[in-house]
């Protein structure tokens, strides 16, 4: 993999590739706003701009053709996002200028930046920690009210701030065991290893790194299929639940034959929803071929709603914690007595139906799906889980009165994973794995 330069321009549309009012490009790196200024229609203007200016002028080419007008915003040096002397062009959105204007700023000698280089420099300098720039991009992508708070909050330091908390209390469990190791033994009085120090970081490691359960749910989201006889409702639901006349509704048995996907929000979790061809006996190969499609989608779905025509009941199967029965047509008969029950038609029933799907698809958390801190990413998972164990391992080795020296190197591999995950101590290569993972622009 390619390192990234750090001393160079670098440059990026932060933009989409597409037609719009406006469209942005940034450059950030030393000496950007007097190469720029060689091209600007103000250069005195721009090259003599302070911070958090705005420059109105024309970026044009060599011969000093205009190619559009343009609203430079400037940063010097220490400020803005990547702390690096940087501008931003805001332009005219149209293909053409971006294409221009890009291929003017590669001319004089600029470097198009790597997916996430904006952000490894604001890393770099220490704007962000590891954990915070990891944010910038969960934020970028996030789809839901809930992942886009909680990736703010990273973004502002919550997850730093609780990392650099443990650290600190790792610190001093490993100050004592220092002294003691330091000292020799008939100078100091008798030690006690600060166990329960250490019992409690370990549990509050735990219940950091299992929030991680709840944080995948509302970034990967979760696969729900709809799934019954045929006529119960299904696609009815499915068009209900997506607000759109998606799937085709209509009396007749066997409608819906192929299955049908799409995307949903529910209480904030992604919800990728699939209709089904209805379960019954059939001497149809098209259906058939349908049915087994169903099975396997039933199978892969970490929930599947199962409806049950109320005015026929027909085959009802057992709930389990993948299975919801829901009884549907509840506006033409009664369903059994404390069961879940909708009516596709009119709507009763629905809003409960989607709290009860989204209470299913978060039971089972040791953690509460309203904590405010949680965590997303698989790279923090396993560095809080590897520190978690470094510490189970110390602490076994004090109950065993192993001696100290031995404990003290599993609090040491405890704390340098802490550090990994705020970036202190993180080997360059995964910095670039990380990174690049970005968007262009980011
Ligand atoms: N135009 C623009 N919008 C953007 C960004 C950006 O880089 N440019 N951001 C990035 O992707 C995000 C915001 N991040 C930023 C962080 C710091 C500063 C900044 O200039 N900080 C000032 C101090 C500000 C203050 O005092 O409140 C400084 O460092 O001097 C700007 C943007 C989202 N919106
Ligand atoms: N009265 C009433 N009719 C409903 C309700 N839900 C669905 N229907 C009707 O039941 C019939 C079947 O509905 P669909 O949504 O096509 O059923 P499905 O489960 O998708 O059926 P298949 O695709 O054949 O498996 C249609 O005529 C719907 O209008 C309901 O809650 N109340
Ligand atoms: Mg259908």
């Amino acid at each position: 993999m390619r390192e990234y330069v750090t001393d160079d321009i670098i440059y990026a549309l932060a933009t989409p590739w597409a037609q719009s009012a406006l469209a942005v490009i940034r450059v950030s790196g030393e000496g950007c706003k007097a190469l720029l200024a060689t091209r600007f229609s103000r250069p005195k203007s721009l090259k003599e701009a302070g911070n958090a200016t705005l420059v109105h002028g024309y970026l044009q080419d060599e011969a000093g053709k205009k190619i559009d007008e343009v609203v430079a915003a400037v940063y010097t040096e220490g400020h803005g996002y990547t702390l690096e002397e940087a501008l931003e062009f805001s332009c005219h959105g149209s293909l053409a200028v971006i294409k221009e204007i890009l291929s003017l700023f590669s001319q004089l000698g600029m470097r198009s930046a790597e997916g996430g280089e904006f952000t490894f420099r604001a890393f770099l300098h220490g704007r962000l920690d590891l954990t915070q720039a990891e944010a910038v991009q969960e934020l970028v992508v996030s789809q839901s009210e809930r992942s886009r708070a909680l990736a703010l909050g990273r973004l502002e330091g919550s997850l730093k701030e609780r990392i650099s908390s443990l650290k600190q209390q790792l610190m001093q469990i490993m100050a004592a065991v220092e002294v003691q190791l330091d000292y020799a033994e008939d100078e100091l009085d008798e030690f006690v290893f600060p166990r329960t120090q250490l019992v409690d970081l370990i549990a509050q490691l735990h219940h950091l790194s299992e929030t991680y359960q709840v944080g995948k749910l509302y970034k990967s989201g979760a696969r729900i299929v709809l799934a019954g006889s045929t006529n119960a409702g299904k696609s009815s639901l499915f068009n209900l639940l997506l607000k759109q006349e998606r799937s085709i509704v209509s009396p007749i048995n066997g409608t819906t034959r192929d299955y049908i996907e799409a995307d949903l929000s529910i209480e904030g979790i992604p919800i990728r929803l699939y209709d089904t061809a209805g379960l019954r006996e059939s001497s149809d190969s098209v259906e058939r071929e349908g049915i087994k499609r169903t099975e396997r989608l039933i199978g892969q779905a970490d929930l599947v709603v199962f409806l049950v025509d109320s005015t026929l009941m027909g085959h009802v199967p057992e709930e389990d914690e993948r299975t919801l029965v829901v009884y549907n047509k509840s506006d033409l008969a009664k369903p059994p007595k404390g069961k879940l029950a909708i009516s596709a038609q009119s709507g009763e029933g629905v809003d409960r139906l989607l709290h009860e799907i989204s209470t299913r698809l978060t039971s089972g958390f040791s953690v509460s799906a309203d904590e405010l801190l949680i965590i997303e990413s698989e790279r923090q998972y396993q560095l809080l889980n590897a520190s978690e164990e470094a510490l189970g391992r110390a602490l076994a080795l004090v109950d065993e009165d192993i001696p100290l020296d031995i404990t003290a190197v599993e609090l040491g591999e405890a704390l340098d994973n802490l550090g990994q995950l705020t970036g202190e101590v993180t080997p360059s290569d995964i910095l670039e794995t990380i990174f690049s993972g970005f968007c262009v622009g980011k």
